[in-house]
């Protein structure tokens, strides 16, 4: 037998025994899968939107199935029981992240999103403290002036009728939150969006970005193909890096160890200024875990009131009903008289889920899920945030923020009633994603559940409200050519829209 005989037969050789291996079955209980194919797995039935990939594959699946990206074998949950059992019930054998090669760029990049349990139990505990209800409102003022500038930077467009473009400025206003509330640091007022702090942060950012969920983190082989965009990519995140490196030096030279003045300071403190690098990449997580996936809901917001000019004429009237129409600022105070508001914010969350998988978790150990099925131990878990919001809810494609607010009605009307079904639930619920069906606090979770959930929640909603109010409030938004905007998602760290534009008539 010739060499190239010889090699084709042992690649037919190996790809068989690729073949065998992930479609094997591992237990009588395993999730249900579609055939695989050697080497690419199921990589074949993703699209450029894993998340609708993901979420049609559900149709047919069910709300637990396994599949292997690549070489990577993975269940994808689109059960809201089984999204709570892995999430808060079995929490500490999923609480592990996943370590794809783009993540081990930086060597230990276990700053808090990507840190292990025992060093995710320590930096969580000590950044929850920062992240609490009580603790996010002292930080009202800051928010309030971050969106003040942000509403006089676009009155400057109205006031001369030119176009405004927001995707720039949102990212200015989300980075400022986080840079000012965590690290005292601020992109000026009036410094452009284009240079300064600006270009340092944004084009690394988007850079890396791009570099999320490509395909040598799941074919390992096809490394080499991609190292001139490894080596770009590494630039980048350690361009990141070193902006974080300078700011948690200047806090280390004026460091008030009775008075912290932030959350770094607190990080500096408590690590005893061992832990540099951690404390490095916890800055980090913020900035790229807290920035985009804010600045992506604000986006929607205006698309969808631009697409929707009847949900954003009565989300004015609510709103002046609220502050008065003399009023020129709402406050944080506020939230709670804003149902209509906050429903159509809700409804953002759920239609375009800024994070639609989650950040992927790991099993640590063989465990049988809630339902009965088998994960081993590896296991790579996508929470398939997008996916059951659209599966189980009536019109998941029409944007309805009414859903919520009928929602709270039925559910305030019928108290009584629905705890006995809850009762009742409870003891059938376990095989029935039906049960579930318009339950939309249960199937709607864009900040994720448990122990491991989104940090920034609190902040994100506040801020998230206060920047879409005073939008709201001052301009009228319609598009430039008073066609409905483009809604389709682009997908990377966060789903966003398509860069757009919009037409700002400043409201008397
Ligand atoms: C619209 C806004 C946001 C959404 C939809 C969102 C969503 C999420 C989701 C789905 C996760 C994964 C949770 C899990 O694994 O169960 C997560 C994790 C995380 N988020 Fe957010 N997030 C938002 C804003 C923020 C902000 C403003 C910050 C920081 C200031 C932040 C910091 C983080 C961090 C550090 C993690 C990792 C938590 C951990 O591993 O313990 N996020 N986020």
């Amino acid at each position: 037998m010739d060499y190239i005989s010889l090699v084709v037969y042992l690649f037919i050789f190996l790809l068989l025994i690729d073949f065998i291996r992930k479609n094997r079955k591992l237990s009588k209980n395993d999730p249900p899968s579609p055939l695989a194919l050697p080497i690419i797995g199921h990589l074949h039935k993703l699209s450029l939107n894993p998340h609708r990939s993901l979420t049609e594959l559900a149709k047919i699946y069910g709300g637990v199935y396994s599949l292997y990206i690549g070489d990577v074998k993975t269940v994808v949950i689109t059960d809201p029981i089984v999204f709570r059992d892995i999430t808060v019930k079995q929490f500490k054998t999923f609480v592990n992240r996943p370590q794809p090669k783009s993540i081990r760029v930086i060597p230990k990049f276990k700053g808090l999103a990507f840190a292990d349990y025992e060093q995710w139990q320590k930096t969580r505990k000590l950044v929850s403290s920062a992240f609490t209800k009580t603790k996010i409102k002292t930080f009202n003022d800051l928010i309030e002036k971050q969106t003040k500038n942000l509403i006089e930077s676009m009155k400057e467009f109205s006031n001369k009728n030119e176009i405004f473009s927001p995707r720039k400025y949102l990212t200015k206003f989300s980075l400022n939150i986080i840079l000012s509330m965590l690290f005292s640091k601020e992109i000026g007022k009036n410094e452009s969006i284009n240079k300064g702090t600006m270009e340092r942060l944004t084009i690394p950012f988007n850079e890396a970005f791009k570099k999320v969920g490509k395909v040598d983190d799941f074919l390992w082989f096809l490394s080499p193909l991609f190292y001139f965009s490894n080596k770009q990519y590494r630039k980048h995140i350690y361009d990141i890096y070193y902006f974080m490196e300078e700011i948690y030096d200047q806090h280390l030279r004026d460091l008030d160890y009775d008075e912290p003045k932030d959350l770094l300071d607190q990080l500096i403190i408590s690590s005893e200024g061992k832990e540099k690098e951690t404390v490095i990449l916890v800055g980090m997580d913020f900035l790229l875990a807290g920035s985009d996936t804010q600045k992506a809901t604000q986006e929607w917001f205006c698309l969808y009131l631009i697409n929707n000019p009847i949900v954003q004429k009565k989300a004015y009237e609510e709103l002046i009903g609220v502050v008065g129409k003399d009023c020129k600022f709402v406050t944080l105070n506020h939230i709670e008289n804003c149902s209509y508001l906050v429903s159509i914010i809700k409804e953002v969350f759920r239609i375009r889920s800024p994070g639609p998988l989650g950040i992927p978790r790991i099993s640590m150990a063989d465990t049988y899920l809630c339902n009965g099925m088998f994960i081993p131990k590896g296991t790579q878990i996508l929470l398939n945030i997008f996916g059951m919001g659209n599966l189980l809810v009536s019109d998941p494609d029409q944007f309805k923020p009414e859903r919520w607010i009928n929602y709270k009605n039925q559910q305030q009307q019928q108290q009584q009633q629905q705890q006995q079904q809850q009762h009742q639930q409870k003891n059938t619920s376990e095989n029935s994603n039906l049960d579930y069906i318009d339950d939309l606090d249960k199937v709607s979770n864009p900040f994720s559940l448990g122990p491991r959930n989104c940090v920034g929640m609190n902040l994100a909603n506040l801020t998230i409200f206060s920047v879409c109010s005073n939008i709201l409030l001052n301009f009228e938004l319609n598009s430039i050519n008073n066609e409905k905007i483009d809604d389709t998602e682009v997908f990377g760290v966060s789903i966003n829209p398509k860069e757009f534009s919009i037409k700002l008539s400043l409201r008397n």
